[in-house]
């Protein structure tokens, strides 16, 4: 079953097509990932999608239902972290949760809440003197309370340090294995490899590549890198390499046999690969190929 639902999407803002003809759709349960630079329409996207924007044209359904004429209905069932939270700066953290409590049907226990977002320990703290990354954490732990069926997480990672981090991955996961279906902005390519099954990317307001992470990933050349011996010249070597510093590096659709190949060239001449790395293709190299072909 789909979740989410987007089809001819477009968004303007006073004129300006923030967001334009974008379809994609996220199953039930999965973790998707809306990426792109600065400025690309991603936010403007989430928030149509949790009911604060009204589409301009195209349709957008989640759990079913239209985030704009169903806002109330919706409420009950999406969990959203955006960009910027409006607290309480003079409230603690357990009071603000306790707030949000109020306003939520059926939510989860306070202390049940700052456990998951890892706030155990700051609920006696007021809320202005939290860290930018706790605020963070205090977002999630509201987006959290109502035990929410669809998540939207618009860089829920920001400013927080990798320990946050990774908890936060593991909170994440661990709701998507639950049933939860999350839709995440983030520009830590890493974090969206790690947690997304699927991808959209976006630029200029439309979606320039997207599709399931593994046969995305799959599809791009992966990298072979080492360290270039001082006898070696780029021209004898059995494949191709750019030079990036002392590094040589060869992109290869398959880079396993690649690094075969230079492998067994260099054994029958008695040289030594220094460093040698073979990885496949990252949301980094898609990232750098998507934006060499829109230079
Ligand atoms: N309320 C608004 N009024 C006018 N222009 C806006 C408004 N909101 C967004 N925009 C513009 O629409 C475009 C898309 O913005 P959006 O915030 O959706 O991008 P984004 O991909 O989330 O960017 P970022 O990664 O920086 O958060 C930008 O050019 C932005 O300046």
């Amino acid at each position: 079953m789909r979740a989410i639902e987007v089809s001819g999407l477009s968004k303007s803002h006073q004129g300006f097509p923030a967001v334009r003809d974008v379809s994609f759709e996220v199953a039930e349960g999965t973790v998707f990932a809306l990426l792109g630079r600065n400025g690309a329409g991603k936010t403007t996207t989430v928030e149509v999608l949790a009911g604060f924007q009204r589409a301009g044209s195209g349709t957008v359904r989640v759990l079913g239902l239209d985030p704009w004429s169903d806002r109330a209905a919706l409420r009950q069932r999406v969990g959203i972290m955006l960009q910027e939270a409006g607290f309480f700066p003079e409230l603690t953290v357990a009071q603000t949760v306790g707030i949000w409590r109020d306003f939520t049907a059926a939510p989860r226990p306070r202390d049940e809440a700052l456990e998951l977002a890892g706030l155990e320990d700051r609920s006696g703290t007021r809320v202005r003197q939290l860290s930018g990354g706790e605020k963070r954490r205090l977002d999630l732990a509201l987006a959290l309370l109502g035990r929410p069926d669809v998540l939207f997480l618009d860089e829920p990672t920001t400013g927080m340090d990798p320990e946050a981090r990774s908890r936060t991955w593991e909170v994440v996961r661990d709701l998507a294995g639950q049933g939860t279906t999350v839709l995440l902005t983030t520009h830590y390519l890493e974090e969206a490899q790690r947690l997304a099954s699927a991808l959209a990317v976006m630029d200029q307001g439309e979606i320039v590549a997207s599709g399931g992470m593994a046969e995305t990933l799959a599809a791009r050349r992966g990298r072979v890198a080492f360290r270039m011996p001082a006898e070696v010249r780029p021209a004898d070597l059995p494949l191709a390499v750019t030079l990036e510093g002392d590094l040589a590096v060869c992109r290869a659709e398959d880079p396993d046999l690649a690094a075969q190949t230079l492998l067994s060239w260099a054994a029958a001449r008695g040289v030594r690969l220094a460093g040698l790395e073979v990885r496949t293709a990252t949301l980094e190299d898609l990232f750098l190929d998507l934006s060499r072909s829109a230079r």
